[in-house]
């Protein structure tokens, strides 16, 4: 940065006296010699048709009355008669073309050394045609030119005429070399495709004829275009050998791929039995459409959601101002100068951009960070030292009034309509006021954190809403969990269209936390059938598989179906994992780490994310993160592991990592009103007869496992079931509250104490039957166990 700013100063310095001309000269001079160039232009034209006839009146230049038939008149005739006879011949006609070309040079500021490089090929050219015009011509005339015929008779003088003839053609070389990078490898190339061509003109038919003309056509035009652009590109200066090497290189690769493809298409692709019967079906049936059980339905309009009046960014100048006099000053005084400073307004914050003096260092503003947030004294300042990929300084200021980011703007956006992702989801708006859509398929799964009322339920519905306006029921399930049995209520409505659930179970979004368990491990088991049959179907991922069966290459009577994308929203993580800690990790673990390729992805909110929530299981398989404000930098250490989320603003200001870059997103905003609205339409449209029904899954409560051995017993065996026959109350709750215990070893104890005989079986939600009506009678049966 130094070096360039040094750079900056001192050009002026040394060049501006010598070069610099005013716009006025530049478009006096710049004009001059492209009418000059034009009216040589003309003069030429008209001297091959008028030449001979005025050759008389040349030496009478200064005599008024003797006319000439030039179009130029006097002036005419003399220019023509001093350029194309007494000098180059026709080749003349490039002089010309050259002054036009540096009047147009000059009038437009082009770059002036690829002026000169012209001025130089330029004449080469216009000798050596005058030299070859020569060559053929015994006397002189206008097509070589005096100098033309001159050179010529000295040439053969000395060389011969096969000397002079050879010259000729080693100088056209060494210009074609050099001007148009044509090496000995493109004559090789065009000779091989000329000899090709004439060889399949004799073999192939009239039609077939055809095709090869016109790649080839086409390969020669890309030819002589790659080689002007290439020319173009390095006539900046004079090429360095090792330059030139390089995009010759390229340029052969290039070419010899269209031949390549001409002889793979004359491979017919055999086909296998189960081809010909799915090309057969797909004929007959066209492609399997897995939305034909609801072809009418209607996907949601976007009248649905609410306009907002304070929508679209308003520059506040002043703001502006104050906020930049404030940057500088505040970094005055920490004696970090500033060479420039640039501002982009997002809908709730400014970005300054700043571009610090020479010689400062970067860690050194790093440092200061805090000092210099307290100094700007504003909530939601974010320090950025520096930018990813651009060695500035970013500085996030909040705006005085921020504008509400609508969902409808970023649902109606061209970035999220003309998406082909494969689970577009319009999160909000960059601080550039982009419209952000990621891919949750890629993500593969979304961790979301932020203190309550910053936002997390309003982003959540805002995922929700973007699938339900870009999916179609077949194509996606949502597996809801709610713990706060508030939030995603509303989306009951529209259950058996696109959620998911347990067959036993009545509703579909889960509330109860033991629910959650036994929902985590059918998924589990979902994506294991998944696999076999994307196993059974050599694909690799659901994207492969569906599309083999819209193909109709698979076979459904094989157990094959269209698998629609499950997306599991966890609304209330923390609450989940204190309950029931391992019992929850460790599905979930599970599907982070194998689901992506299968279609099923996981959104995980907490509020509280502290690091026994999000355990280090969940984080290395959770890379998205979204956090929106958090309350203290640790928390934001958790979830984006650096700070920023402490910092935000809140109202759905938040930070995106999907790996590396962070990027400050507002949130769209969706209201629930707006959500009713969405799912009141669906809903009332016609749904499959029940929700997407997961695999069953048999817990271990159902006490299939009795035969546990005496010495595998845990070591708390004795007291649970003191507890147990004391209270005279079998339920795995009891003993977690009073031995401490998590949700899974309470639960194995009650299988031990069913083994023994100590409770009974398992009755659904009541708890079981202490079979032992007092601490004797456990003695006693203990007892005989060990004898
Ligand atoms: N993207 C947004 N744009 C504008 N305002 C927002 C946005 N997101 C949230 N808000 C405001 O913040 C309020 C709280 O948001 P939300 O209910 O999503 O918080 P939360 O994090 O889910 O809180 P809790 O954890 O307590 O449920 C909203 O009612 C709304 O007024």
């Amino acid at each position: 940065m130094a070096k360039n700013k040094t750079k900056k100063t001192s050009k002026p310095k040394i060049k501006a006296p010598s070069f610099k001309m005013s716009s006025q000269q530049k478009l006096i001079l710049g004009s001059f010699l492209s009418i000059l160039g034009l009216l040589l232009f003309v003069a030429f034209v008209s001297y091959i048709f008028t030449g001979k006839a005025d050759q008389s009146t040349l030496t009478e230049f200064s005599t008024r009355d003797v006319k000439t038939e030039n179009w130029l008149n006097k002036t005419g005739a003399w220019l023509s008669d001093f350029f194309i006879y007494r000098g180059f011949g026709v080749a003349s006609f490039i002089f010309s073309g050259l002054l036009f070309l540096s009047g147009v040079f000059i009038l437009t500021n082009s770059n002036l050394s690829k002026l000169r490089t012209h001025w130089f090929w330029g004449t080469f050219i216009v000798i050596w045609l005058s030299i070859l015009f020569g060559f053929f011509a015994n006397t002189l005339d206008i097509l070589g030119g005096t100098i033309g015929l001159e050179m010529n008779t000295f040439l053969q003088d000395y060389l011969g005429k096969i000397g002079t003839s050879l010259l000729l053609v080693f100088l056209l070389i060494t210009y074609l070399a050099i001007r148009f990078k044509v090496t000995a490898e493109t004559f090789k190339n065009l000779f091989q495709r000329a000899s090709k061509d004439i060889k399949q003109d004799f073999k192939t038919s009239n039609e077939d004829v055809s095709i090869p003309i016109d790649n080839d056509l086409t390969a020669e035009a890309e030819d002589i275009k790659s080689a002007f652009e290439l020319s173009v590109e390095d006539k900046d200066e004079e090429p360095k050998e090792t330059e030139k090497a390089k995009p010759i290189t390229v340029k052969i690769e290039e070419k010899v791929e269209p031949e390549m493809t001409i002889e793979v298409e004359e491979v017919a692709e055999e086909l296998s039995e189960t081809d010909n019967l799915s090309n057969k079906l797909v004929e007959d049936f066209g492609q399997f459409d897995p939305t034909l059980e609801l072809s009418n339905y209607k996907f949601p309009s976007l009248d649905l959601l609410k306009k907002y009046e304070t929508e679209g960014i308003t520059i506040n100048q002043e703001e502006l101002e104050e906020n930049k006099n404030r940057i500088v000053e505040t970094l005055n005084n920490y004696k970090i100068g500033i060479a420039s400073i640039k501002a982009t307004i997002g809908p709730t914050v400014t970005l300054y951009e700043i571009v610090p003096d020479a010689g400062i260092r970067i860690s050194k503003i790093k440092n200061l960070e805090d000092d210099i947030a307290l100094s700007l004294s504003a909530l939601g300042i974010r320090i950025i030292a520096p930018i990813p990929g651009k060695g500035t300084i970013g500085i996030e200021v909040p705006n005085k009034n921020s504008t509400i980011v609508s969902m409808r703007s970023v649902i109606a956006s061209q970035k999220f309509q003309k998406s082909e992702m494969q689970l577009p989801i319009a999160l909000g708006k960059t601080i550039s006021n982009e419209t952000f859509v990621v891919d949750l398929a890629k993500m593969p799964h979304l961790l979301m954190a932020g203190a309550t009322g910053q936002g997390k339920s309003v982003g959540l519905n805002a995922v929700l809403t973007s699938l339900l306006y870009k999916k179609h029921p077949a194509e996606v399930k949502f597996v809801l969990v709610d713990p706060k049995k508030v939030e995603l209520t509303l989306f009951n409505k529209i259950e058996r269209h696109y959620l998911a659930k347990l067959p036993d179970s009545e509703e579909a979004i889960i509330t109860d936390n033991t629910k959650v368990i036994n929902t985590l491990n059918s998924l589990c088991i979902e994506m294991d059938n998944r696999y076999e049959m994307l196993k059974n179907a050599l694909c690799r991922n659901i994207a492969e598989y569906n599309a083999k069966f819209k193909a109709r290459k698979l076979n459904p009577n094989d157990g094959h179906q269209f698998l629609p994308y499950i997306v599991l929203v966890v609304d209330e993580f923390a609450d989940l994992i204190m309950t029931a800690g391992k019992e929850v990790e460790t599905p979930i673990a599970r599907l982070a780490q194998l689901a992506r390729a299968i279609g099923i992805h996981l959104i995980i909110a907490t509020q509280r994310p502290s690091v026994n929530v999000i355990t280090g299981i969940i984080k290395a398989n959770f890379p998205a993160r979204i956090a929106f404000r958090v309350t203290s930098k640790i928390d934001s250490r958790t979830i984006l592991d650096g700070s920023g989320a402490d910092q935000l603003i809140g109202r759905g200001d938040m930070l995106f990592t999907q790996g590396n870059d962070m990027i400050r997103i507002q949130c769209a905003f969706v209201d629930t009103p707006e959500v009713e609205k969405i799912t009141d339409f669906i809903g009332s449209q016609k749904a499959y007869p029940d929700a997407y029904l997961l695999p069953e899954y048999v817990g271990e409560e159902s006490g299939t496992s009795l035969d546990i051995d005496i010495l595998d017993r845990d070591k708390l065996f004795r007291e649970a079931a003191e507890i147990i026959v004391t209270a005279q109350q079998g339920s795995a709750s009891l003993l977690q509250r009073k031995l401490k215990l998590g949700y899974n070893r309470a639960g194995r104890l009650i299988d031990q104490l069913e083994a023994a005989g100590i409770v009974g079986g398992f009755e659904g939600s009541k708890a079981r039957q202490v079979l032992v009506p007092d601490l004797v009678a456990l003695d006693q049966l203990l007892e005989n166990e060990t004898n």
